[in-house]
């Protein structure tokens, strides 16, 4: 039951298919008392489709999965699950497939029974409870760890129970929060493209919480970032690092740099004129968001000898405040006109205590409003 669906959020929203099969949220709130956790949150997720839900702390991600899973209660707005208002539906009749934060395994059983454990509850027949198992053994790659108890496994390998237990059940819609956190950083690039597979084979609709931009990028077919409960920017992983909506979403991506600017015949004006950058140095690109704005990754920026300075304004001298060797490149934090701005330079770069700057050809983009 695949559904092809535009990805783009910019068609308007969900069409009636999705809306009929997937997770539809309309204009959520979610209150603590008198805290405003979530407020105007929209998506919608099409069958076997991921989107990831990013933000700072405190920002609402939780909030926003635990109100889709019935565990919170919503004071506004509707939640629909595979055409059903479940909004306030119990939790245990909205088919829903939860991977808590930490792998909430249950550590008296085997892998076996603790995927089994949902089928049992739903009381699945004994004989169609092991072929699930077993599919969902080898969908995880367990099979072989089938009668090992959670303390006799690896934390990826609990974290796969737990997707195991939750996919055991068909869920229509599978909800992860923060699945990956536990696990150190390089076990983590492992299992996040393990669990991308494990996905692509699912006709969930996948709402994944992070806080890890890379998750993120890499897993979700969109992003939906909040900040301070509210959303930002809807859209997909190009989009969002292409055009980013506001300087917040810029850094909080990807470090980037969004810089108000102004467009002087074949010179780009940034900074109070302190800055001009020459038009063909850009990569001049539409922008769905606002005004005239130069887009600095950190690819796009360079550094130039003093003696090779350019005195026509088109370098920038920044103060260099933080120089941070990774190995295979310089990381300087500069500061220009009341912005920090990040530098990926060469390691055998001299630094001193200002630095002069220029963008690299094309890796900087001048973002124009359509007229
Ligand atoms: N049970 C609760 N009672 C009162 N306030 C709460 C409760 N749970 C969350 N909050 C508040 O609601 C806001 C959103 O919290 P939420 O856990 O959804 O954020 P989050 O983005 O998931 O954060 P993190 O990334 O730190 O897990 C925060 O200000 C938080 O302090």
């Amino acid at each position: 039951m695949t559904t092809t669906v535009s990805i783009d959020s910019r068609s308007g929203g969900p069409d009636g298919a999705v809306r009929a099969a997937g997770l539809a949220v309309d204009d959520l709130n979610v209150r603590y008392g008198d805290t405003t956790a979530v407020e105007g949150v929209s998506l919608d997720v099409a069958p076997a489709e991921t989107v990831a839900v990013i933000g700072p702390s405190g920002c609402g991600k939780s909030s926003t999965l635990r109100a889709v899973a019935g565990l919170v209660p919503v004071a506004g707005g509707t939640i629909t699950l595979a055409g059903r208002d479940v909004t306030s539906l119990d939790p245990a009749r909205r088919n829903v497939g939860l991977v808590p934060q930490n792998y909430a395994v249950f550590p008296h059983m085997t892998v076996a029974a603790n995927i089994a454990y949902g089928l049992r509850a739903r009381g699945v027949p004994a004989s169609e409870r092991r072929v699930r198992v077993g599919e969902m053994l080898d969908l995880t790659r367990l099979t072989e760890l089938a009668e090992r108890r959670p303390d006799q496994l690896s934390g990826g390998q609990r974290q796969r129970v737990a997707l195991a237990r939750a996919l055991a059940i068909r869920p229509d819609t599978l909800l992860l929060d923060e699945p990956l956190a536990a696990l150190d950083p390089q076990l983590r690039g492992g299992l996040r493209r393990e669990l991308s597979g494990m996905l692509a084979a699912t006709e969930c609709a996948t709402l994944i919480v992070t806080h890890d931009q890379r998750e993120a990028l890499s897993l979700g077919s969109r992003i939906l970032l909040l900040r301070d409960g509210r959303p930002v920017q809807f859209d997909t992983p190009r989009r969002l690092w292409d055009d980013p909506a506001d300087a917040f979403v810029a850094d909080f991506l990807s470090g980037a740099v969004l810089l108000e600017a102004e467009r002087d015949h074949d010179h780009a004006v940034v900074m109070d004129g302190r800055w001009r950058i020459p038009i063909r140095e850009l990569d001049v690109r539409p922008t769905e968001h606002g005004s005239t704005r130069l887009l600095l990754h950190h690819d796009g920026l360079g550094v130039v000898d003093e003696e090779e300075t350019p005195d026509d304004g088109s370098a920038l001298v920044a103060e260099v405040e933080h120089v941070e060797f990774t190995g295979d490149a310089l990381h300087l934090t500069v500061r220009a006109g009341g912005h920090a701005l990040g530098v990926r330079v060469p390691p055998g770069t001299r630094v001193g205590r200002s630095v002069a700057l220029t963008v690299n050809p094309g890796r900087a983009a001048l973002l124009t409003p359509n007229p």
